[in-house]
């Protein structure tokens, strides 16, 4: 079976692209492929994850009071990895060929929030700067309760709160990258996800 979205998806997902910028889908990949991705991320020793880093290249710096997850990145020597990464390339087909996108590349890791982790309101990408262009988020949690914390704030532009999104097993959140200020309340309980980012390619600014 091939590890592709289907076309009718798509199209949903794309004009809610257009007319929100933002979507919520849930149980949209096969069950056993979440099953497989929550024990990639839960059964991994904790040695296998690293602090998260804010910030790019030469500006990257750890800063606990920002954001205080773990994360690995996806590896291709993985099959679900693989199967996780061939839907989220059907997803930059897709989106490229109904909307024009220009989406190059696809980067993600694993993150793992222990009790009392959280990330603090930002924006995946700079207003402009055009490197992260949609975010996906996917969680990996099953029976997720909503005093367990942990939950996902979209807020909009001006900072008004759009959605509350528990970390619930199969739920998967897409948004611009540049739009959507964001941050993940302070958990209670282990919380597995993956986030990703696909980006247009920087190679026309190369000067
Ligand atoms: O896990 C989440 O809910 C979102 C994580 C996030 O915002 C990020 O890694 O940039
Ligand atoms: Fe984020």
């Amino acid at each position: 079976m091939p590890h592709v979205f289907d076309s009718h998806l798509l199209d949903t997902i794309a004009d809610k692209l257009v007319d929100d910028g933002y979507l919520i889908l849930r149980d949209v990949l096969p069950t056993e492929l979440t099953e497989a991705l929550r024990h990639r991320v839960e059964d991994a020793p904790v040695e296998d994850f690293r602090f998260a880093a804010i910030g790019r290249g030469s500006e990257q710096q750890l800063n606990h009071e920002i954001r205080s997850d773990r994360i690995r990145w996806l590896t291709p020597d993985s099959e679900p990895d693989m199967r996780y990464l061939s839907f989220m390339s059907s997803l930059r087909e897709g989106l490229n060929q109904r909307l024009f996108m220009g989406l190059f590349d696809y980067e993600s890791h694993y993150a793992w929030y222990r009790p009392g982790a959280f990330y603090k309101k930002h924006l995946d990408a700079l207003r402009g700067s055009q490197n992260r262009i949609l975010t996906t988020v996917f969680f990996l949690n099953p029976d997720w309760q909503q005093q367990q914390g942990g939950e996902l704030i979209i807020y909009d532009e001006a900072d008004n709160l759009l959605e509350t999104v528990l970390p619930e097993f199969g739920t998967l959140v897409i948004f611009l990258s540049e739009r959507f200020p964001h941050e993940v309340r302070p958990t209670a309980r282990g919380r597995g996800s993956i986030a990703g980012w696909f980006r247009v390619s920087n190679s026309n600014y190369g000067f």
